[in-house]
């Protein structure tokens, strides 16, 4: 599914936060919001994902503009995986993934054969089927994460919106989230928008890069385009060597120093 957004504007009260912001995304393709702390990554993602009013402009899907859509509609086809993220102690893994289907069923209607088989499918395509029995808060935060994106899965959404998928994880658990993330792209044909604050990772994992800076989208497009020393020292106040990694056939970059 593709998203398309026009000359979106966000406030919180009074100042505005998110700046006439347009991009647009094609179907299939794996597209990370980078940008400083407090430069309106979250705001803007909150908005794409219907969790904040807009004040101004408009977001497509699939061409037809969501004020159009039904709510319901709109479950359906896109899940989100928020920042923070609260569990009752008692919620087992097959339970919160079964939450996935709730947009799905009629209104009084329980679960189905058909919603049952899409948790096994979603429980399996994240590799927690033997564990679906344990309660989400015993989990580490590499399987709570799995959990969570199980539960956006079993959804059945074609847009899936990460904010942050990778915060506290080590290094092991964030690769094992990016790759799980990089193969539902690949094999279920997701379109994914996620934020993440490791700029390599996100060079690595994405097809297009959106810079986010003081709410305005400054820079847009392939990762070795838009990761280059002079985004690293303008935005994010570092010097940096730029490096070609041919194994992932990707760009990265080893930091020097920060620039006063
Ligand atoms: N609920 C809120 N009410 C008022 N201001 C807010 C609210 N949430 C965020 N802000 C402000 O909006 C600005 C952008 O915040 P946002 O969380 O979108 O940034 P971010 O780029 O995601 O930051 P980070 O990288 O630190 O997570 C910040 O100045 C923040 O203080």
């Amino acid at each position: 599914m593709e998203l398309t957004v026009k000359n979106l504007d966000v406030k919180y009260s009074d100042k505005k936060i998110v700046k006439d912001v347009s991009f647009h995304i094609n179907t299939g393709e794996i597209a990370t919001i980078i940008g400083p702390n407090g430069s309106g990554k979250s705001t803007l993602i909150k908005a794409v994902s219907r969790c904040l009013k807009i004040s101004r402009g408009d977001i497509f899907l699939d061409k037809i503009n969501i004020k159009e859509k039904k709510t319901k509609d709109i479950a359906q086809e896109l899940a989100v995986l928020p920042q923070v993220k609260n569990v009752s102690s008692d919620i087992s893994i097959e339970e919160l993934v079964s939450y996935g289907r709730y947009p799905h069923l009629k209104f009084g209607k329980r679960l189905g054969k058909e919603d049952k088989d899409i948790i096994d499918w979603a429980l399996e395509k994240t590799g927690l089927q033997d564990m679906r029995k344990r309660f989400v808060i015993t989990l580490s935060g590499g399987e709570r994460q799995r959990a969570w994106i199980a539960m956006s899965l079993a959804q059945k959404p074609k847009i899936l919106i990460l904010d942050e998928p990778t915060t506290f994880l080590d290094i092991s658990y964030q690769l094992e989230v990016l790759e799980l993330v990089k193969e539902l792209n690949e094999t279920l044909g997701l379109t994914v928008v996620m934020v993440l604050h490791d700029l390599n990772q996100a060079a690595r994992y994405s097809d297009k890069i959106l810079v986010i800076n003081n709410g305005e989208l400054c820079d847009f497009g392939e990762p070795d385009k838009v990761i280059s020393s002079c985004l690293l020292k303008d935005i994010f106040r570092i010097d940096a060597d730029i490096y070609d990694d041919k194994i992932n056939k990707c760009t990265y970059f080893i930091p020097r120093k920060t620039i006063a």
